[in-house]
């Protein structure tokens, strides 16, 4: 098997604190500097247009200096005005052709969560990846769809573009999202919440995904 870490079955899809706390920037380098992990998504949903953007500013570079794509949440005209790298969009943020043809050759992930029906319009819309969840119990989103493994199952046998999985992903109830044939596996809790840190946290689920691929 390559040692390249983009060539791995399953990777880990870091999502920021729903608010960043004092000293976040060098909390985010020490996880990064931790592990693989394939991208960050900024998700700040209760920020103020220019607080967002000072967060661009500051943890965007810091993901990109370790190789880390920068997705932003939510707004895809701020995505392409600030240069991310992509954006992740559900299913009420704007419109998904759109933001296709607004950020050409940039990342756009989409929420699908239990549909297949969204996923498979999402990727003949040009997705680069569909996300499924929510699959476990969160407390960081209020989650109204439950996904089941067959749905990742179904969707790495049918398709070629990569699916995400969400919601409640921990390194202990992780191995059969990637058995299931999930490409990402997108947390919050378990690394900022984790009891050693963040950086424990990336080591933990690199080494629990790794065990399971
Ligand atoms: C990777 C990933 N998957 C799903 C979501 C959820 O997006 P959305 O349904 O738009 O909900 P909010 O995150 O905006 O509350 C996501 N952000 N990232
Ligand atoms: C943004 C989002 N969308 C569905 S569940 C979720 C939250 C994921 O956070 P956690 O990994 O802490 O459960
Ligand atoms: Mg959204």
């Amino acid at each position: 098997m390559s040692d390249d870490p983009a060539e791995a079955p399953c990777r880990l899809y870091l999502i920021t604190p729903p608010v960043l706390p004092a000293g976040f920037a060098d909390r985010l380098a020490a996880a990064l500097d931790a592990g693989d992990v394939a991208c960050l998504q900024l998700r700040l949903k209760d920020a103020a247009p220019d607080e967002v953007r000072r967060a661009i500013e500051t943890l965007m570079p810091i993901a990109q200096a370790r190789d880390v794509a920068f997705i932003l949440n939510d707004d895809a005209v701020l995505a392409a005005e600030m240069d991310c790298d992509g954006v992740h969009l559900g299913q009420s943020d704007g419109d998904h052709a759109g933001a296709r043809m607004l950020l050409a050759g940039k990342i756009l992930g989409i929420t699908c969560h239990d549909s297949r029906h969204l996923a498979m319009k999402a990727g003949e819309m040009g997705a680069d990846y569909v996300a499924f969840g929510a699959f476990f119990p969160t407390t960081t989103k209020e989650a109204s769809h439950r996904a089941e493994l067959g749905l990742l199952e179904w969707w790495s046998d049918v398709f070629t573009v990569p699916s995400v999985a969400i919601g409640g992903i921990t390194a202990a109830n992780c191995a059969p999202l990637v058995e299931a044939g999930a490409d990402f596996l997108a947390v919050v809790g378990a690394v900022w919440n984790h009891p050693e840190g963040p950086a424990a946290g990336v080591r933990a689920m690199n080494a629990a995904i790794a065990a399971a691929g």
